[in-house]
């Protein structure tokens, strides 16, 4: 009987003792047997391929960005996204280590439209508004960037997918998103992105509980979305769906790329099989957010850099489970003496 004859309980089953039966005690990789079972799963087979991933980046910027809920300019995403097109981020240097091919998609920079070839330009608007005082985007802007990026991570190219963000000010969009959909309180989910001072996250805290006060206490994912931005959270969450629809393992980075697949996981809940969730990041709602979903992430490097750094770190890890699944011995092949 071929694996797509066999009822998925029936393929679950094969599947697991092909596992138990590897030169290892029964559940002594840990979490690798996990993953080893999420790709099985999501290609149908217990010989899946796992050679080839791709990193999207997504680049916004937030209209709240200059009320001074960062520590740093708005500037800096369009600088950034400059210096990912010329190699220099450290997301271009992982990316370049673990052999993973990049591209990064303007989601709406707060500037005229970047000229460079190898730039994806699907921009929403030049930044979303300021969301302390109003809907970041429209309905329809926040569902034209769905579409795109469920384009982008539809393809038949790459087993596995990372998603990267930058944005400048997208802590804060996070937090308002986790806040509003899951009930986490904003005390708990508000931390220092890039770098905030006491002073500097005294600051961000009273202005989102201002941008928390405007809305309902509960909010669809599609409406938290539209209310707090931001345009590259929006295509990325898009972009998951997209991926996982066409058979990816979607490796998930840091605090951002967790609201964007919580978004993704509610429009979606199908494609929570095909998660992976890289690492935990030191900004301070990302572990609460985590466990919230149930998620539970493979890294703790105490990184909260973004760009898709945390996923790209992970991707070696797939990448090692599919082997572990292909080409380890079993008990029965390297003749090694099993209990019974
Ligand atoms: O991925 C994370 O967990 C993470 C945590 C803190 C900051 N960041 C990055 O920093 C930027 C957002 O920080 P902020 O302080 O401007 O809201 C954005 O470009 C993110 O990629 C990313
Ligand atoms: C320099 C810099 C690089 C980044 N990469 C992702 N977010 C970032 C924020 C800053 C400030």
């Amino acid at each position: 009987m071929t694996n797509s004859n066999l009822s998925s309980a029936e393929f679950k089953s094969n599947l697991i003792a092909k596992i138990n039966g590897k030169t290892k005690p029964v559940g002594s990789l840990g979490k690798i047997e996990k993953l080893a079972e999420q790709i099985a799963i999501s290609q149908h087979t217990l010989s899946p391929v796992m050679n080839a991933c791709r990193l999207t980046i997504f680049a916004g910027d937030h209209g709240m960005a200059n009320a001074g809920v960062s520590a740093f300019p708005q500037i800096v995403t369009q600088q950034m996204v400059l210096n990912f097109l010329s190699g220099g981020a450290a997301a271009n240097v992982f990316a370049r280590s673990n052999n993973v091919k990049i591209q990064v998609v303007d989601a709406g920079v707060a500037c005229d439209p970047i000229n460079h070839p190898h730039l994806i330009s699907h921009r929403i608007a030049p930044g979303t508004k300021n969301a302390i005082t109003e809907s970041a985007m429209t309905k329809e802007q926040a569902q034209r960037a769905i579409v795109f990026g469920k384009n982008i991570g539809n393809n038949e190219n790459f087993q596995a997918e990372c998603f990267g963000e930058m944005g400048i000010g997208n802590t804060s969009s996070a937090t308002l998103i986790a806040h509003k959909i899951l009930g986490l309180s904003l005390d708990t989910l508000t931390g220092r992105g890039t770098g905030l001072d006491d002073a500097g996250l005294a600051r961000k805290r009273d202005l989102l509980k201002q941008a928390a006060n405007r809305t309902n206490e509960h909010l669809s994912p599609m409406v938290a979305m539209q209310e707090y931005g931001g345009f590259e959270i929006a295509m990325m969450a898009g972009a998951m769906i997209g991926a996982a629809e066409s058979e990816k393992i979607v490796i998930v980075d840091g605090f951002i790329a967790t609201s964007a697949a919580l978004i993704a996981q509610q429009i979606s809940p199908a494609i929570k099989q095909n998660l992976v969730f890289a690492h935990v990041s030191e900004e301070q709602g990302h572990l609460a957010l985590l466990d919230a979903i149930g998620a539970k992430p493979l890294l703790n490097l105490d990184m909260r850099l973004g760009e898709g750094t945390g996923a790209l770190l992970a991707w070696p890890l797939v990448k090692a489970a599919a082997a572990m699944l292909n080409e380890m011995a079993s008990f029965e092949s390297a003749s090694v003496s099993n209990i019974t």
